[in-house]
């Protein structure tokens, strides 16, 4: 299984390029840009990556992005995960990234965006490795300051496809962000949030109702409601769910839990993805391995999941019928 999981050829839809941050990385460009770092080594940095919850992570999270400071760093973050890309055969991938936690620091949105998209066309072009790129906005902050993230946006609209919402999801429901996502809509953009991560199925209604969502980022909790899972099969509305993510940030006990497989055999157009690979143990090929391990997925439910994320990604129709049938294909 092992093996298989290695070489099916795989999209990614869930990926924080903040989350990608390993603790090497971190003490490299915090000797480089010449910060300090409160943890001796590598070791005891990733000592302390054990979290209670969501927010217990993104406290850690929002600290570790204070050594990305130039052009350079936001190109090496996402080159290394690129790599990463290459080694797990993820062909195609959508990554979020969280411009205000840098524009709180000082850092402009030039320098955070330059380096991540001189990445992505260099992934593109020597690794063939496919992306989009979407702007998350953080939900603990005001509308007033995704308003002013989106207009600082929009010199580089061309390389953004889309928007999305995360951070400390409960207290914090779409409702909040109504008018910045309509506007959002408005200028082009495709809409994704996170919802139904510790927050309740009542948001994951909103975020596609409210904010007109065309994906939901983990959406794990819409087994609650089972109107709500009757309209994501009926509607093929795609969940990006996060296996080890979920189980570091203590949304299932343990993976045997999870349940993802439930609603894959339910209809619902379920996909994995790594979340914060850097923070959670584990890239894609972890990701579907813990699948195996603890869910006992069949090879059949593991190419389904893949091929959910072809149906549910943004490429154009031709390039998402060579990645179907390269699965397909795949033994
Ligand atoms: O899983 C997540 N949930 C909410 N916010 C986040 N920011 C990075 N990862 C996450
Ligand atoms: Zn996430």
């Amino acid at each position: 299984m092992e093996s298989f999981i290695a070489g099916l050829p795989k999209v990614e839809l869930h990926l924080h390029i903040e989350g990608t941050l390993e603790p090497e990385l971190t003490f490299a460009l915090a000797e480089r840009n010449g910060i300090s770092l409160p943890y001796a080594d590598v070791e005891s940095l990733r000592a302390a990556y054990n979290f209670s919850d969501l927010q217990s992570f993104l406290d850690l999270y929002y600290q570790g992005a204070d050594v990305l400071q130039t052009e350079q760093d936001f190109y090496d973050l996402t080159w290394a995960y690129l790599m990463r890309c290459r080694q797990d055969r993820v062909m195609h991938t959508e990554i979020f990234f969280d411009p205000q936690t840098h524009l709180d620091r000082g850092i402009d949105f030039a320098t955070v965006i330059g380096g991540i998209h001189s990445a992505l066309v260099a992934g593109r072009k020597t690794l063939g490795v496919s992306s989009c790129l979407i702007m998350c906005f953080l939900r603990h902050l005001s509308e007033e300051s995704a308003f002013e993230t989106l207009e600082k946006s929009l010199p580089f609209k061309a390389w953004i496809d889309g928007v999305g919402l995360d951070s400390s999801e409960v207290g914090n429901p779409p409702q909040k962000f109504a008018r910045v996502f309509a506007k959002a809509c408005e200028l082009g953009f495709r809409v994704v949030a996170h919802a139904g991560e510790e927050g309740p199925a009542s948001y994951i209604w909103d975020a596609l109702d409210v904010l007109n969502t065309e994906r939901i980022d983990h959406g794990v909790r819409c087994v609650d409601d089972p109107l709500l899972v009757a309209r994501l099969v009926a509607e093929r509305i795609p969940l990006t769910v996060c296996p080890l993510s979920n189980l570091k940030l203590r949304v299932f006990d343990s993976m045997a839990d999870h349940n993802i497989l439930d609603l894959l055999d339910k209809g619902v157009c379920v996909t994995v993805n790594s979340d914060d690979p850097a923070y959670f143990g584990g890239y894609m090929n972890e990701n579907y391995q813990a699948l195996a391990d603890s869910l006992m997925a069949s090879k059949e439910q593991i190419r389904r999941l893949a091929l959910n994320s072809v149906e549910a990604c943004w490429l154009p129709e031709k390039e998402k019928e060579v990645l179907r049938n390269r699965i397909l294909a795949y033994v």
